[in-house]
């Protein structure tokens, strides 16, 4: 076998090697033997990208030797759960690119994870990129982001697509945790949504919810400039306002009184409030977003309680 190795074959993990597909060979590692099968034998991942053919150079393995001998680097798809485990299972010498939308088990970037594992050509990659859309070769952009600006050029080269424009960026931190942060503003947002609480109110929450952003990820070294691009406000609006967003739809299920479960597919916002919530009340920083779908996917606080608790917060100049 050889070609790019794709780790995880959910819905972003196929998406991303059918898209790199169109550029040369692709090994997409499944964890579970009996999917990697149903894979390569109907060249369909019906349960999490319906609808996309896998085309002829896409190989498919679940033996993750075989998915990654000889390769420079891999791009590492599984949710940011499975993540740990799977940096510890590889090479330190392989250069690894961090698509997950979540942290680590302490709250931590992924990112600083795998440097402390011993990696040392580390990237992320994130942006407003609903795989449902990438899958069928729609026109979207991301952004690859490492402080290895050659690595970060070579993983560009390897996903820029007719159907993917491909930036890059020195700003890791800004990029993976703009991602990070956006799945629980979109929470907020299907919130809003099952409550009907209007357009003015989505919008006030999208607006205030990059200021929220904004403060975090700058506290974290991240540089303004990058919380405005694709992965931060191009991402808070891809998510926010979509039909294909999970975290999305699992807010507008809680407000309904619904189970937030997504038909199994990973909602990263859920488990990120709960983190971020705890980070930012050790560190006696304010978020108050992240605290209320904290408090609310945790069923303290009703989602009516959550609005009344923002709507009721004391009077400020916008700025702050
Ligand atoms: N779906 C999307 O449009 C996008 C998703 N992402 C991010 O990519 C990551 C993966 O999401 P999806 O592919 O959408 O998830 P998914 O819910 O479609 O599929 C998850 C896949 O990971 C596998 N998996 C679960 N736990 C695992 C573990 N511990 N080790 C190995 N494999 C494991 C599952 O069997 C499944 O194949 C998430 O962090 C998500 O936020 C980022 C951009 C777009
Ligand atoms: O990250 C995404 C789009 O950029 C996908 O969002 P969801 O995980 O909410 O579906």
């Amino acid at each position: 076998m050889n070609g790019l190795p794709v780790l995880g074959a959910g819905g972003w993990g196929t998406a991303l090697a059918v898209n790199a597909a169109r550029n040369g060979p692709v090994r997409l590692w499944a964890r579970r033997a009996d999917f990697a099968r149903t894979l390569a034998e109907q060249r369909v991942n019906a349960a999490y990208l319906p609808g996309v053919t896998l085309p002829a150079g896409l190989e498919v393995t679940a033996h993750l030797g075989e998915a990654i001998t000889d390769a420079p680097f891999a791009l590492v798809v599984v949710p940011s759960v499975g993540v740990p485990d799977l940096l510890a299972a590889l090479p330190r010498d392989l250069g690894v690119v961090l698509c997950a939308k979540g942290l680590a088990p302490d709250g931590g970037q992924l990112s600083v994870l795998a440097r402390q594992l011993g990696f040392t050509r580390v990237a992320v990659l994130s942006g407003p990129n609903h795989a449902e859309e990438i899958g069928r070769g729609l026109p979207a952009a991301t952004v690859v982001a490492s402080r290895d600006g050659g690595f970060a050029r070579s993983v560009q080269a390897a996903l820029m697509t007719p159907g993917l424009r491909v930036y890059t960026s020195d700003d890791e931190t800004g990029v993976e945790l703009g991602g990070v942060l956006k799945n629980v503003m979109a929470v907020a947002a299907g919130l809003v949504d099952g409550l009907n609480l209007g357009d003015n109110a989505k919008s006030a929450l999208i607006t205030r919810g990059l200021r929220e952003m904004n403060r975090y990820l700058t506290a974290l070294g991240a540089r303004e400039e990058t919380v405005y691009g694709l992965s931060g406000l191009g991402d808070l609006v891809a998510t926010a306002t979509s039909r294909h967003s999970r975290n999305r739809a699992a807010g507008e299920a809680i407000a309904r009184g619904e189970h937030p479960g997504q038909g199994g597919k990973v909602v990263e916002g859920l488990r990120t409030a709960g983190l971020l919530d705890a980070w930012a009340a050790a560190h006696g920083h304010d978020l108050p977003i992240v605290r209320a779908v904290a408090h609310v996917t945790r069923g303290e606080w009703t989602p009516g309680d959550g609005v009344a608790r923002l709507m009721e917060r004391e009077a400020k100049p916008e700025q702050h």
